[in-house]
């Protein structure tokens, strides 16, 4: 079912136009991932903002007609679909909830600290375990199933891009020592090489800006899709993943993203940026009733972060005062 949006024309979305030129030169700071070959042939220079209310108004700015994949994006969604297929204590059981302060692909949690069990579903190690837990007899299902779950979300059809798959399949040697010691400790429902193709399928779905405002939107509103009015998932799904995506969701930058920007957001390293904004946390903003904001900008820092982006988000934050805090 297609969902439109009323593109707000006035000097709100003026603004945003003036604010993602102003922005768009920080690219420079930044390099579109390289270990991901295909990522690397992505102009740097792209940057481009959605931002979508609960009554369809959406502004937009820049590059929006831009595709890109989801990437770590996805690990938000598989969390609160793992959530639903399996129920909360058993996701809670294989995952926490713990901030680790390491980089997303880190490994050196998994030995350190016993039983080996992730520390949060925001980071690689996580994320495969959260894919591996997943309904469907193989991976196709499973694809299938995060596929369609979005596309109740965004409201049209996605698909997985193959190329950027097949170049990150070639090359996950991080993330298969990641799925084999999930395995070995038993963090690991399903066998290895099916956990990463379902993971590196899910991160490799293709979105425009305008998809990923929409799944935050639907974030932020608790599960609630306000334009095709139905509860797509539980309320205190939500909220947990809002707060994952506060302490965890910007990797090792998550603890300076809530003190500076203050909003739950979730970053990958195309450059991708979902944030959602609840009703209470943007009265002053051109959407009082809350909203979601997609954002994507290819520079990526050390971290993962979308160098362009980040600043982008943190100013539109700071001029209508958007905060949970
Ligand atoms: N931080 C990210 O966006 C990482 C996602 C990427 N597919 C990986 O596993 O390395």
């Amino acid at each position: 079912m297609p969902i439109h949006h009323n593109q707000v024309k006035n000097h709100d979305s003026q603004s945003i136009g003036q604010w993602v030129e102003q922005f768009r030169p920080f690219a420079k700071e930044g390099k579109c991932a390289s270990y991901i070959p295909a990522l690397a042939q992505k102009d740097p220079q792209q940057l481009a903002i959605s931002i979508i209310g609960p009554n369809s108004e959406q502004i937009v700015g820049g590059d929006v007609t831009e595709l890109f994949t989801l990437q770590s994006v996805s690990k938000v969604v598989t969390f609160i679909l793992a959530c639903m297929d399996r129920g909360l204590p058993y996701v809670l059981e294989r995952v926490d909830v713990e901030p680790t302060g390491d980089t997303f692909n880190s490994i050196i949690r998994l030995e350190s600290h016993q039983p080996g069990k992730p520390f949060n579903p925001m980071i690689n190690a996580g994320a495969i375990t959260v894919s591996s837990m997943l309904d469907g007899s193989s991976p196709q299902e499973k694809v299938a199933k995060i596929l369609s779950f979005l596309e109740q979300m965004v409201g049209k059809q996605l698909k997985v891009n193959e190329e950027v798959f097949q170049s990150e399949w070639q090359t996950a040697n991080r993330n298969r020592s990641l799925a084999y010691y999930l395995m070995d400790s038993g963090f690991l429902d399903c066998p290895v090489e099916e956990a990463l193709e379902v993971y590196l399928k899910q991160c490799a779905i293709e979105v425009n800006v305008s998809d990923l405002a929409m799944i935050g939107l639907v974030i932020a509103n608790d599960g609630y899709h306000p334009q095709r009015k139905i509860q797509l998932f539980p309320k205190q799904v939500a909220k947990l993943a809002k707060a994952l995506m506060v302490t965890c969701g910007m990797y090792n930058a998550s603890g300076k993203f809530a003190a500076f920007i203050g909003l739950p957001a979730k970053s990958g390293v195309s450059g991708a940026i979902v944030a959602a904004v609840p009703n209470h946390a943007s009265l002053e903003s051109p959407f009082p009733a809350g909203c979601g904001i997609g954002i994507y900008g290819p520079a990526i820092d050390d971290i993962g972060n979308s160098v362009a982006g980040v600043k982008l988000l943190k100013h539109v934050a700071d001029e209508w005062n958007m905060t949970i805090f």
